[in-house]
């Protein structure tokens, strides 16, 4: 199976033969999809005798321009039915529920079943979700890492663009100290924060992290466990049905 997930910043282009093992890409969102089928080394996206095609994604525009450019593929979309029977929840109304956060559920919920998890995605914007009981009991969303940095950048006359070096002093003492210092402890503080705050509802959860900013903060976020492939092993157990 060929999966197409379209985030915001970048879209994973995966196969799979066993929905274990992945073998992914990602190219930047903002290309057009009829561009980055025709990249060298993806050729296998539009080889003659395809495999389906699983498309999903959180970019309205992006995934109707991949309907578009797959429009002689057998294309899969999720069934949001599924996803209800399997997690059940509450959000209201229930389809605004992003593709990501869904499929990093289900993956949660079908490969520990009978265990709560809190879920941290931390791709262009930081989801902190929980799952307990079987049931989505709701989340917090976050600016992302690199949206915030660009943001002080953006929204300041005097403040760099910085990179983060891991870990932060605690008092910064020039301007990019500072803003590392700032960001960092951030998000350590809100990750911390909703861990403890989500414990209290569920003492025995256990810490799954991904996306583009998990490996930088597994690490400090004890006894977390760092799936790289939550979202597209999801996105597999879904469409798999
Ligand atoms: N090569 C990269 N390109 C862009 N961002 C990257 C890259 N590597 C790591 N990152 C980090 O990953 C984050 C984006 O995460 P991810 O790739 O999971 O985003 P996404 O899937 O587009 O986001 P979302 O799921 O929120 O739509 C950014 O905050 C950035 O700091
Ligand atoms: C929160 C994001 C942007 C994270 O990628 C995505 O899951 C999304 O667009 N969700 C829709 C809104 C919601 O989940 O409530
Ligand atoms: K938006």
């Amino acid at each position: 199976m060929i999966l197409i997930s379209v985030g915001n910043t970048r879209t994973l282009l995966a196969r799979t033969r066993d929905g274990m093992h992945f073998d992914s890409v990602s190219v930047t969102t903002a290309l057009p999809p009829a561009e980055i089928l025709q990249q060298p080394g993806l050729t296998w996206l539009s080889a003659p005798n395809r495999e389906p095609v699983a498309l999903g994604g959180v970019v309205p525009a992006a995934l109707v321009a991949w309907r578009e450019a797959l429009a002689t593929a057998e294309v899969r979309e999720p069934d949001p039915g599924f996803f209800r029977r399997a997690v059940p929840h509450r959000y209201h109304p229930p389809e605004s529920l992003g593709f990501d956060r869904r499929c990093c559920l289900l993956a949660a919920a079908m490969d520990f079943p009978g265990q709560d998890s809190i879920v941290i995605d931390m791709g262009t914007a930081i989801k902190i979700d929980l799952l307990a009981g079987g049931h989505f009991r709701g989340g917090r969303i976050l600016p992302g890492v690199a949206m915030s940095l660009r943001g002080l950048h953006e929204g300041t006359a005097l403040l760099p663009e910085v990179a983060l070096n891991t870990p932060a002093e605690m008092l910064g003492n020039d301007t990019s100290s500072a803003i590392q210092a700032g960001v960092i402890h951030l998000f350590a503080d809100a990750l911390r924060g909703a861990i403890t705050d989500y414990r209290q509802y569920s003492p025995q959860a256990q810490i799954l992290i991904t996306g583009g900013d998990a490996e930088r903060w597994q690490p400090g976020i004890a006894g977390s466990l760092y799936q790289p492939h939550l979202l597209l092993r999801g996105f597999y157990l879904w469409i798999r049905g």
